[in-house]
């Protein structure tokens, strides 16, 4: 049986100036699991922030209930909602001559006392989330003399130090590449496996969240929160959701976002994985072959087509479009 460390039933949530009133997000259900990695993804401007905003208790619903151990947060005081829930945001607010130690020891501040002193406890915390984000050689760097990928392991380390329950992230992995993207959202997972740590992370990478997280949050106009396995969305076709239109399909068989192409007439033979870049290739190239077989020779690579022999895709594909 799950264990839901958040709680959100029939949620509507907006802003208001004046008498003007913007609806956001309607009738929303949902639930946060205990030593999951949940990704919130969703077109911009959908609303993810703010949902963020509203589990954070920085915005009042005009509607419904968000509850953490059956208590609704707006009955929180900040400092139990600190021990409780810890956030990273996307971009770092923390001066860059602090060192790391020092960024990360803050997390305690919500456990220490006024002075601010760390006893044993906090310092073995520090220790400890300095350790699973793996930038323990990293202590006494300043924040201003690390890269991207380290400041936001940093960061995250800071919000394990503070530990609570559950950790919310918007888009943490938004300025870094490939990579780093892929280290730290299995960085994510591994924390909430092994801490039993509720993890929200909002993010707009689909093929690295599709590789790592334990559920999806779909939010889209018009529709209600779709959450679910991602690979069971897959399955259901409900994953299409995230790509509204025509244009877009989520492709099951590779795992990706494709565009959705006019039913090809490439004749491919040969090993799949060749065959299927070079289709790849061609419809990139959008050159046409009528009906002609392609044969594509791995080693070394060459590829056949109507009595010629070509050894670089590129070659091929000058040739098709000069025909
Ligand atoms: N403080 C605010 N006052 C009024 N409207 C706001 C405010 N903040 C956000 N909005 C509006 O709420 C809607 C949702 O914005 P939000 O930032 O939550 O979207 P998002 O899904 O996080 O987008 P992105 O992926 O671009 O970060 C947008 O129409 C935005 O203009």
């Amino acid at each position: 049986m799950k264990n839901p460390a958040i709680i959100g039933k029939n949620l509507t949530l907006g802003y208001q100036k004046g008498n003007l009133r913007k609806e956001v997000l309607e009738s929303l259900d949902f639930e946060l699991y205990t030593g999951e990695l949940t990704c919130l993804l969703g077109p911009n401007g959908v609303g993810k922030s703010t949902l963020v905003k509203a589990i954070l208790g920085q915005l009042t619903p005009w509607n419904g209930s968000i509850k953490i151990d059956q208590k609704e947060i707006s009955k929180f005081t900040i400092s139990d909602l600190a021990k409780t829930l810890s956030v990273v945001l996307t971009e770092p607010i923390f001066p860059g001559n602090m060192t790391v130690g020092q960024l990360v020891a803050l997390g305690r501040i919500v456990h220490t006392s006024w002075t601010g002193r760390l006893d044993e406890e906090d310092k073995a915390a520090v220790k400890n989330a300095l350790s699973l984000t793996k930038i323990g050689y990293l202590e006494n760097e300043r924040l201003s003399e690390i890269s991207d990928g380290q400041r936001q392991k940093a960061m995250i380390a800071r919000a394990l130090a503070q530990d609570g329950a559950i950790m919310i992230l918007d888009e943490p992995t938004a300025h870094l590449d490939l990579v780093n993207r892929y280290e730290i959202m299995h960085l994510l997972r591994e924390i909430a496996q092994k801490e039993k740590k509720a993890i929200l992370v909002v993010t707009h990478d689909l093929e690295i969240a599709m590789e790592t997280a334990d559920q999806f949050w779909i939010l889209n106009c018009g529709i209600p929160l779709i959450s679910g396995i991602p690979e069971e969305l897959v399955i259901s076709g409900k994953i299409n959701h995230l790509l509204p239109g025509e244009k877009f399909h989520f492709d099951a068989d590779k795992g990706r976002i494709k565009k959705k192409t006019e039913e090809d007439n490439w004749k491919i033979i040969g090993d799949p994985i060749f065959s299927y870049w070079v289709k790849k290739a061609l419809e990139k190239s959008r050159v046409k072959v009528q009906d002609s077989m392609i044969t594509v020779n791995k080693s070394p690579f060459s590829l056949e087509f109507e009595g010629k022999s070509f050894s670089t895709l590129s070659d091929f594909i000058s040739f098709l479009g000069k025909n």
